[in-house]
């Protein structure tokens, strides 16, 4: 296994690129450590098949170096880089049996038939498709076929990395979870580099240790599931992690704070002085719906809404509420009772709440 360095990569399609739009991969620098399990989350388009087939090589990046362990690989080919990368749908060789496209990769390099034969029945074991060892692939079920897929990534213990690209599109809902967790034991097991691209954040989160979250060509946060939700660096982190996703709201700036509508939110001593520093007029504040606090009771620092909407979640509920112009939701305990139609009184405590500038954050301080 391998430390991945990405070192001001940049990719693009096209041979005359003109602008940053043209670039599926924006100068990007960014460091997957030996060993770690992680997720690369984005949505569609983002360009996290071009930054996978960057890795291993079936891609040559427009600018840039690719590194294992410090040394340039870009003009190795995929063979050489040593990396095994399970795709969205199998890859696997029909006329074999599931024994003989388990132990293709082994073969390949030289491993010897008792090795092979104790390796394919290992991960066989461990992917739970002992029993099919002898049946043709091409009589296997869509899952069992990705299984397959993924246990000819899992056979080669030499691997630098095992990069996986969505590879659970195809398998049945109530199985993926069982899957995922497999893979997950997996990494445990065999402690090996893997990152493994998904546009789903739940499945980022049971997998990863830590995510990397992909927008626009660019990587805008890597860090804990935690850390994505409690501190979002980008608006687009906020938006995309979490259900519903942060309140987004564009404001001006004010002496004391921030402002939309006629709405005047204080903002803390360091967030003033950099809104007075900054020239951009993007600006925007965000906030949780688990972190706004709802009451009844008027206060120095809360702001009245109106209840457009009351959705039970079961164990919670998501409520819709209006400020001044801009729509919020705010999450509520089962037990908190609120009127569509009627006032409430919200407020946004200042540890939850943040300031965007050009979608980035401004970090507090003391952070
Ligand atoms: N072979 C190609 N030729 C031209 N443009 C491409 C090619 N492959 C991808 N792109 C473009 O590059 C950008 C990034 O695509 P990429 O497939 O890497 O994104 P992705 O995040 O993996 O998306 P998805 O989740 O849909 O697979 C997109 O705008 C896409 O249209």
């Amino acid at each position: 296994m391998a430390e991945i360095h990405l070192k001001s990569l940049a990719h693009s399609y096209s041979d005359t690129p003109t602008g940053p739009d043209d670039y599926a991969i924006r100068h990007l620098d960014h460091v997957w450590e030996k060993g770690g399990a992680y997720a690369l989350l984005g949505p569609s388009g983002c360009g996290k098949s071009t930054m996978l087939n960057i890795i291993s090589g079936l891609l040559q990046p427009s600018e840039g170096d690719v590194l294992f362990d410090g040394k340039r690989v870009n003009e190795l080919s995929p063979r050489d880089r040593n990396i095994a990368q399970v795709f969205q749908f199998p890859v696997i060789y029909d006329s074999m049996t599931v024994f003989q496209n388990l132990a293709f990769p082994l073969k390949n390099t030289g491993v010897p038939s008792s090795q092979i034969k104790a390796k394919v029945h290992e991960i066989a074991e461990i992917l739970e498709i002992e029993g099919e060892l002898h049946k043709k692939a091409k009589n296997l079920s869509a899952d069992q076929k990705q299984k397959v897929s993924m246990g000819r990534g899992l056979v080669r213990g030499d691997v630098s990395a095992i990069l996986f690209d969505e590879p659970l599109t195809v398998i049945d809902p109530q199985l993926k979870w069982k899957l995922r967790r497999k893979l997950k034991q997996i990494h445990e097991q065999f402690d090996i580099t893997m990152v493994y691209v998904t546009h789903d954040q739940l499945e980022a989160s049971t997998f990863a240790d830590k995510i990397a979250v992909m927008y626009g060509g660019q990587i805008v946060q890597f860090g804990t599931p935690t850390e994505l939700f409690e501190q979002p660096n980008h608006t687009f982190v906020g938006y995309f992690i979490g259900s519903p996703g942060m309140n987004l709201i564009e404001v001006q700036r004010c002496p004391r704070g921030v402002c939309f509508g006629s709405t005047v939110v204080p903002m803390s001593a360091h967030q003033v002085e950099v809104l007075q520093r900054v020239q951009s007029n993007n600006i925007r504040i965000g906030i949780r719906p688990e972190f706004i606090q709802a009451s009844d009771v008027p206060a120095d620092d809360t702001f009245e809404a109106e209840v457009l909407d009351l959705e039970d979640l079961g164990t919670y509920k998501i409520m819709t509420v209006k400020l001044d112009c801009e729509t919020l939701k705010v999450r509520l305990t089962e037990d908190q009772q609120f009127e569509i139609g009627r006032q409430v009184q919200l407020s946004f405590p200042e540890k939850w709440l943040k300031l965007y500038v050009d979608e980035f954050l401004v970090e507090e301080k003391n952070q």
